[in-house]
C-alpha cells in the first residue's frame, strides 16, 4: 500500500460543511499497516454492575453464559465475508509481527481522570476481561497487543453497564473502546436470537457519528470486531441509495451504524424501530450535540421509540467536551461516569505542532516551500479543502491532490478518500467535512491553511495525524484574521510542551477570549472536564448525581481494586 511518496500532506480548506470553523487543513499519509496484536484473553467474570434490564415485549433480557448466536449472523443463511481480507484467518491470528510502528509506551504516562458514583476499576490486560473467545480472535487478527489507556477504563466500565461520557485523544482507540462491550452484550443476549426479522428492522445498539465517512469506518472496524461472533452490523448514511440499505436492515441488524439525517429519515418511513436499542453509542459526541446537530439527535433518542436513559446504555465518546455540551448531554445519561483521558498526542508530545506567521496572500507559496521541503525529505503531501481551486493549484504545480468537502458527491468524496488513503493522491484538501474520526495510516503532515476559529476544531483536524502511538507533525498558518486563536493555541501548545513562537505569545498577551467557543474547555491537560464538578453545577432532581470524592462501597458489586470517587492519576 506504499506509495512513491513515503508519506503524504492532505491539506484541507473549509469551505463550508460541517461544523462552525470554515477553514482549510492539511493531512499527509503513506497508506498501509497499523497496530501490533494481543496475547489471547484469558477470561474471567463479567464485570456484572448495576445495569438495569428492561423487559420490554417478549423480551427477557439477556441470561448468563455465552451465547453462541449461531444463526446470528443472518441465522446462518448467508457467509459473512471476511472483513480481515485473509483467506485463511487462521494465518497471522497468533502472528510474529505484533503492532509493527505503534509505540503505546507514549501513553502510558497519559493523565486520566474518573469521576461519578462506584467507578470499576481498569484493566491492564485484555485477557482480564471476558469478552468471549469469538471477540477475542478478532482482537488478536486486529493485532491489538494490549488496551489504550481509554480502553483500559471505559470498557470495565461499558461492561458493568454504566453509562460513561468519555473524553480522550484523538487516535488512541475510542472506537474499540465502545464497539467491544456492545458486542460482547450482544453475544450474551439471549433475546437477540429471537427478534423478528421483516420490514422493520430493529435494532439493539445505535451508533451515532456525524459524518457519511466516518460512519463507514466505524462499520467497516465494528465488522472486524464482529465477525464470526453471530453479531450483524449494518451502516446507513445519506448521500448513498438508500434501497441497497434498506435490503440490508431487511436482512437483520444487531448494531446500527448511522448518520442522523438517514437515520431520521430510515425512521419516519417506520424502516427502523429504536424500541429494542439497548445500547446507544455518540461518536463524536460534542459534535453531535452541538448546534448543527442537536435537534435531529434529540428527535432519534427523545421523540421516536428509543427507551430512555436507565433503561438503555448511553456511551458517549470525543477527544473535546466543552462543558456546555456536557450539559446538554447529561439529558440523554443515567448517573454516569465521566473520564477523561490525556488531551490530543498532547501529552505524549506525539504531534509536533508548528505555527508559522503567514499573510493572506503569502499562503499558496508558503504551502509550496512546504511541500518541496517535505518531497525533499522523501515524505509527501496530500490536501483536500472546500478548496477546488487549491486543488487545482497544487496539480498544476507538480504536486498531486485530491479533495473532499460537501460539495461533492459522495461517490466522489468516497473516491477521494479512497484514492488518498491508497496513497495514490498523496494529498488531500479538506474541509472540516474530514476533521473528525478519521483513522488513515501514516498522514505524515496536517497542515491548517487557514486555521479554524474553535480551538476544539483544531484538536480534531491535527489529530488525523500522530494516531495509535504514532508520531506526526501539524503546521498552522497563523495571520492577523486569527488572532482570537492566539490565545487558546499558546496555552494548547504549551500543556502539549511544544515550542511557541514568540510573537505567537506577544498575540495571545494581547488578546482576550472574548468568551464563548474559544475558552478552553480542557483544563489542564483533558480534552474536557467533568462540568458536575463546577460549583455551579445544580445537582437538583435529576437522575444524575455526582459522587465525586467517595470512596467505593462494596454495594457496587465489585470485587475490590477501586480506586476513589474522582481519581487523577498518571496511568
Ligand atoms: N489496543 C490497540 N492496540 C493497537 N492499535 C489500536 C488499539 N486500539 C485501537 N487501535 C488503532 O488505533 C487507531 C486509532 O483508533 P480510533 O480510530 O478508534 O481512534 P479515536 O480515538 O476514535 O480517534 P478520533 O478522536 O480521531 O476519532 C486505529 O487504527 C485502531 O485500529
Amino acid at each position: 500500500m506504499r506509495t512513491s511518496w513515503a508519506d503524504s500532506v492532505a491539506a484541507a480548506e473549509n469551505p463550508a460543511t460541517g461544523s462552525s470553523a470554515n477553514n482549510g487543513n492539511w493531512l499527509s499519509t503513506s497508506g498501509a499497516d497499523r497496530s501490533g496484536y494481543g496475547a489471547p484473553s484469558g477470561g474471567s467474570n463479567w464485570g456484572g454492575g448495576p445495569r438495569n434490564d428492561y423487559s420490554r415485549s417478549g423480551y427477557s433480557g439477556g441470561g448468563g453464559g455465552w451465547n453462541n448466536r449461531s444463526g446470528g449472523w443472518d441465522r446462518g443463511r448467508e457467509r459473512e465475508v471476511n472483513p480481515f481480507g485473509d483467506d485463511d484467518p487462521t494465518e497471522q491470528e497468533f502472528g510474529e509481527q505484533e503492532n509493527t510502528g505503534i509505540n503505546f509506551d507514549a501513553y502510558e504516562d497519559i493523565p486520566v481522570e474518573t469521576s461519578g458514583d462506584n467507578v470499576p476499576p481498569p484493566v491492564n490486560t485484555f485477557a482480564e476481561i471476558d469478552l468471549g473467545e469469538a471477540l477475542n480472535q478478532n482482537i488478536r487478527r486486529c493485532k491489538y497487543v494490549k488496551p489504550t489507556p481509554v480502553q483500559r477504563h471505559a470498557i470495565p466500565i461499558s461492561l458493568a453497564g454504566r453509562d460513561l461520557m468519555a473524553c480522550a485523544q484523538t487516535g488512541s482507540g475510542k472506537t474499540a473502546a465502545f464497539c467491544f462491550p456492545i458486542i460482547s452484550g450482544i453475544m450474551k443476549d439471549q433475546f437477540a436470537q429471537r427478534r423478528p426479522r421483516g420490514r422493520v428492522a430493529f435494532p439493539l445498539a445505535l451508533i451515532l457519528s456525524p459524518t457519511r465517512e466516518l460512519s463507514m469506518q466505524i462499520h467497516e472496524e465494528a465488522r472486524k470486531f464482529a465477525y464470526q461472533t453471530g453479531v450483524k452490523v449494518v451502516v446507513a448514511y445519506g448521500g448513498a441509495p438508500i434501497s441497497q440499505q434498506l435490503r440490508e436492515l431487511e436482512r437483520g441488524v444487531d448494531i446500527l451504524v448511522a448518520t442522523p439525517g438517514r437515520l431520521v429519515d430510515l425512521l419516519e418511513r417506520a424502516r427502523v424501530s429504536l424500541e429494542l436499542i439497548k445500547y446507544l453509542a455518540l461518536d463524536e459526541a460534542d459534535r453531535m450535540l452541538d448546534m448543527g446537530f442537536e435537534p435531529q439527535i434529540r428527535k432519534i433518542v427523545e421523540q421516536m421509540d428509543m427507551p430512555p436513559p436507565g433503561v438503555r446504555q448511553t456511551m458517549l465518546f470525543s477527544a473535546t467536551f466543552p462543558k456546555e455540551i456536557q450539559r446538554l448531554a447529561s439529558d440523554f445519561l443515567s448517573t454516569y461516569i465521566f473520564l477523561a483521558v490525556g488531551r490530543v498526542g498532547s501529552s505524549t508530545d506525539l504531534i509536533v505542532q508548528r505555527v508559522e506567521f503567514v499573510n493572506e496572500y503569502d499562503k499558496r507559496s508558503h504551502l509550496m516551500d512546504l511541500l518541496h521541503a517535505q518531497k525533499a525529505n522523501g515524505v509527501n503531501g496530500k490536501t483536500k479543502k472546500g478548496a477546488d481551486s487549491l486543488e487545482h493549484w497544487l496539480c498544476t504545480n507538480g504536486f498531486p491532490a485530491t479533495t473532499i468537502h460537501g460539495d461533492r458527491t459522495q461517490q466522489e468524496r468516497e473516491h477521494a478518500l479512497r484514492s488518498f488513503k491508497s496513497g495514490h493522491t498523496p494529498i488531500l484538501v479538506a474541509t472540516d467535512v474530514a476533521a473528525r474520526g478519521l483513522d488513515i495510516p501514516h498522514v505524515a503532515h496536517v497542515v491548517n491553511f487557514d486555521l479554524p476559529n474553535d480551538i476544539d476544531d483544531y484538536v480534531h483536524r491535527i489529530g488525523r495525524t500522530g494516531r495509535a502511538g504514532k508520531s506526526g507533525l501539524a503546521t498552522a498558518f497563523f495571520n492577523e484574521n486569527n488572532a482570537s486563536m492566539a490565545r487558546p493555541l499558546t496555552e494548547l501548545m504549551q500543556e502539549a510542551n511544544q515550542e511557541v513562537p514568540a510573537w505567537l505569545s506577544r498575540y495571545a498577551a494581547r488578546s482576550s477570549y472574548g468568551g464563548g467557543k474559544n475558552r478552553r474547555s480542557g483544563g489542564g491537560r483533558f480534552g474536557g472536564r467533568d462540568f458536575r464538578r463546577d460549583s455551579s453545577f445544580s445537582r437538583g432532581g435529576g437522575a444524575d448525581h455526582y459522587g465525586g470524592g467517595s470512596g467505593y462501597g462494596a454495594s457496587g458489586g465489585y470485587s475490590g481494586g477501586y480506586g476513589p470517587g474522582m481519581t487523577s492519576a498518571w496511568d
